[in-house]
Order: structure tokens, then C-alpha cells, then sequence
């Protein structure tokens, strides 16, 4: 079987790849970095490496690459054929692919009118029905039906950390050994794909809510708030009891606001949110604070995982949360001069001032109580 997944980074291989190739996937790897293309189609074969005590390998074979830049023709041809498609190229770069995706299914339907299961794995609320959008966007009426009716697109929530990788061997890449692929059933097409390590689920909403506003909203403090005390890396800002008891408190909020939300189980949520934290804490991985905190305007999107339950706290308990304030206060000023979208944030306080920015990229109104009390923790 034959899978053709977009972007071979950290997560591509280290995590979409390695359970494709466990689940009998031959997978073409399309990308942009000619570098790591070469590679993968002189190795054919790369290597993952558990990041805990004992450094378990896993050797991930039937791999090869396509530079979507210079060989598109190969990526539409890849389409034609392949049994499923996946992406982790980050929630931006979706726009990017989608017209080459939109070229490879006009030729796939054309010829080979099969379903196909398209799976943004990315980090964020409805990727792969952002990625059928843009698709269809780029293709007539009557082809869009044929891709409606033969192509699905579900929704899924991706979760492992992978920092970015200091290997000499370039495509091996060092994982944490956890890892969770929760994929929406409903919208799939055809046979359901047999992956060993996926969850399908009849509503991923729930889960993907309590994965971003729990994993990532936990991790955006010592990222943020490292950051800010001058720590390099995660695993040196989780020996901070500051920050230790601001990721407490920062997911205490969260918690509240999804378990009042979906009803999560007390007792099953607070487990799950002490896993993580020891996740954090993990001695074996190296984790820039600058990874995690990348995209700071992204991150202090709307539905994002400082503001969406920020909100959701404040709409289900009536109070204003502190220690997701501190976070959100901290995001809003941090400066990376590596980071195009923090040096963007920047430019952007500097002409409007914190509470417009805030405003701006949180879409939130003047009078939001969120954003006097963003200041105030500014100011403070
Ligand atoms: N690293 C992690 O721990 C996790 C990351 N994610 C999500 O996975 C996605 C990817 O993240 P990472 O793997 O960490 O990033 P990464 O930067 O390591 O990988 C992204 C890959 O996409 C490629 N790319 C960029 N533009 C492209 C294009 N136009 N066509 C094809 N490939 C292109 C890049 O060259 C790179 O190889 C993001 O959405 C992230 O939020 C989700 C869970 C965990
Ligand atoms: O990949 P993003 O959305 O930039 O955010 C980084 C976050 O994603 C992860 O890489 C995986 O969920 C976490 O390590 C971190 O919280």
C-alpha cells in the first residue's frame, strides 16, 4: 500500500512515517528540502529512536522522496496511486499544498476513482477540513463533487513530542516514546485504514480540545515563560518551581473549562494532566524553548491553546483565570529575532501597543475582560 505524506520533519518522520511503515505503508515523502529528499531516496530507510532510559531504535524501511518544488509531476502521479495522504507541514503551509493536492485529484479522479483519505496531522482544530477547503478552492464544480463524493478529508489530533533533531545522521530522528493519533471516523471514505496506534473516534472535538488546551497550553509555559527567565531549554525551565506551579495552575484552569465543557471525568482529567507534565520533565529529550513557543501570533490565535481556554474558563466558571493570563502576557512579549511571526508581534506592539495587538491577533473586542487583565499582568 502506498502512502504519500507532505513534510518529512520531525513529526513526519518521526511519528506519521514510522507508524505508516508499522502498518505495511510504503510512503513517498514529499517536501521542500532537497537535502533531506537525497537522503531518503539514497538511504530508503531512516531511523527513530525512543528518547527514554534505554533508547529502543526502530528502523522505518520503504521510504523515498519527491521535491514538490522542482517535481511536481511526480507528487500528482504519487496522488494518482496512493492508498492514503498525509501531512504535518505546520497549520500555515497547508494553503501551499493544497493546490498541487487539488491538481493530483483531478488527475486521480479522472483516472482512478477510488477513495482516498486525506489526514491534516497538524497542530490545530479542523487542519484537514481547512485543507479540503483550500483544495476545493482550486478546482471547477464538477470536479468538486467527484472529490466530495470519493474524497474525505477527517479531522485528527496528532500528539508526541519531537524537538528539533541534533543528529549527525539526518534523517534519524530522536522521539519521545508516548504518542496518540486520534482521527475522526464520520468523515473518512472507503475502507477504514487499518493503522496500528489510531483512535478513531465518532467526534474529535473533545479530544482534540482537551490534547491542544492540555499538551500544548501546558507546554506554552515553560516555553513562554522560560523563555522569558532566560531558560534555553523545557527541560531546564521544569526545574523552576515558578513555573512548575504556573503550568499547575495554567492547567487547573484548562481542565476546569473542559471538564465543566465536555464533562471530562474529575479524577481521569487530573491523571491525564500529571502524565503530561512528567512528559515535560522528560531527561532524554533536548527541547528548545524557542521550538515550542514558535508562531507566537498563531498560538495567540482565537481558537488557539492560550486564548480558546482562556475564554472557555472564563464562560463556564465566571472568573478571569490568572495563570493563563501570566502565559498569554508572557506570549505577547516574546522576542525572537529566529522567529519571523514574534518579530511580526513585535513590530505590530510597538505600533499599536499590547491591548490593540492583543486585540489584532486574538480577535477579541476592546472591552474583553481578558485584555484588561493581560495588561495588568503586563504591567505588573
Ligand atoms: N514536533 C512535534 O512535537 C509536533 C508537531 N506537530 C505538528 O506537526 C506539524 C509539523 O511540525 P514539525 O514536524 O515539528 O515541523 P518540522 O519543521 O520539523 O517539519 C515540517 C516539514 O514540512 C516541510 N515543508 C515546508 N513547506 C513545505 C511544502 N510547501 N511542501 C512540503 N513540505 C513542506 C519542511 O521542509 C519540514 O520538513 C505542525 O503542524 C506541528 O504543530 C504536532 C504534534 C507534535
Ligand atoms: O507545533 P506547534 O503548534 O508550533 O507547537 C509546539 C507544540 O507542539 C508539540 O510539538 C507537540 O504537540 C509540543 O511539543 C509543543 O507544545
Amino acid at each position: 500500500m502506498l502512502a504519500v505524506h507532505f513534510g518529512a520533519g520531525n513529526i513526519g518522520r518521526g511519528f506519521i512515517g514510522a507508524l505508516l511503515y508499522e502498518a505495511k505503508y510504503r510512503t513517498i515523502f514529499v517536501d521542500v528540502n532537497q537535502e533531506v529528499i537525497d537522503r531518503l531516496n539514497k538511504e530508503n530507510q531512516y531511523e527513530v529512536i525512543l528518547a527514554g532510559a534505554t533508547k529502543k531504535k526502530q528502523v522505518v524501511k520503504q521510504v523515498s522522496g519527491i521535491n514538490s518544488v522542482t517535481n511536481p509531476v511526480d507528487v500528482v502521479a504519487a496522488i494518482e496511486k496512493a492508498d492514503i495522504v498525509t501531512t504535518a507541514v505546520g497549520p500555515t503551509i497547508l494553503k501551499v499544498i493544497a493546490k498541487l493536492i487539488a491538481t493530483g485529484l483531478e488527475a486521480r479522479v479522472a483516472k482512478n476513482a477510488q477513495p482516498l483519505n486525506i489526514i491534516a496531522c497538524e497542530n490545530m482544530l479542523g487542519g484537514s477540513t481547512l485543507l479540503k477547503e483550500e483544495v476545493l478552492s482550486h478546482v471547477t464544480e464538477e470536479i468538486k463533487h467527484t472529490i466530495e463524493q470519493y474524497v474525505g478529508f477527517p479531522d485528527a489530533a496528532v500528539d508526541r513530542i519531537v524537538p528539533n533533531q541534533v543528529n549527525d545522521d539526518r534523517l534519524q530522528v530522536a522521539v519521545e516514546p508516548y504518542y496518540e493519533w486520534v482521527v475522526e471516523k464520520p468523515a473518512l471514505k472507503g475502507k477504514t485504514p487499518v493503522i496500528d496506534g489510531v483512535t478513531y473516534v465518532e467526534d474529535l472535538k473533545p479530544y482534540i480540545e482537551r490534547k491542544l488546551f492540555t499538551v500544548n497550553t501546558g507546554h506554552a509555559v515553560p516555553a513562554y515563560i522560560g523563555h522569558q527567565k532566560g531558560y534555553p531549554t523545557i527541560y531546564e525551565a521544569m526545574q523552576d518551581e515558578e513555573i512548575q506551579a504556573i503550568i499547575d495552575g495554567a492547567l487547573q484552569e484548562s481542565g476546569e473549562a473542559l471538564i465543566q465543557f465536555y464533562g471530562f471525568n474529575r479524577h481521569e482529567h487530573a491523571a491525564y494532566r500529571s502524565k503530561i507534565i512528567e512528559r515535560f520533565k522528560n531527561p532524554h529529550i533536548s527541547d528548545e524553548v524557542t521550538r515550542v513557543g514558535r508562531g507566537p501570533i498563531r498560538k495567540l490565535g482565537a481558537r488557539d491553546r492560550l486564548i480558546r481556554p482562556a475564554i472557555l474558563y472564563m464562560e463556564q466558571t465566571g472568573k478571569i483565570p490568572s495563570y493563563l493570563v501570566k502565559t498569554i502576557a508572557a506570549a505577547l512579549t516574546y522576542g525572537n529575532i529566529q522567529d519571523e511571526e514574534a518579530v511580526n508581534l513585535q513590530v505590530l506592539v510597538n505600533k499599536e501597543g499590547y491591548a490593540n495587538a492583543l486585540q489584532i491577533v486574538a480577535e477579541l473586542s476592546a472591552e474583553h475582560p481578558l485584555v484588561d487583565a493581560v495588561i495588568k499582568e503586563i504591567n505588573k
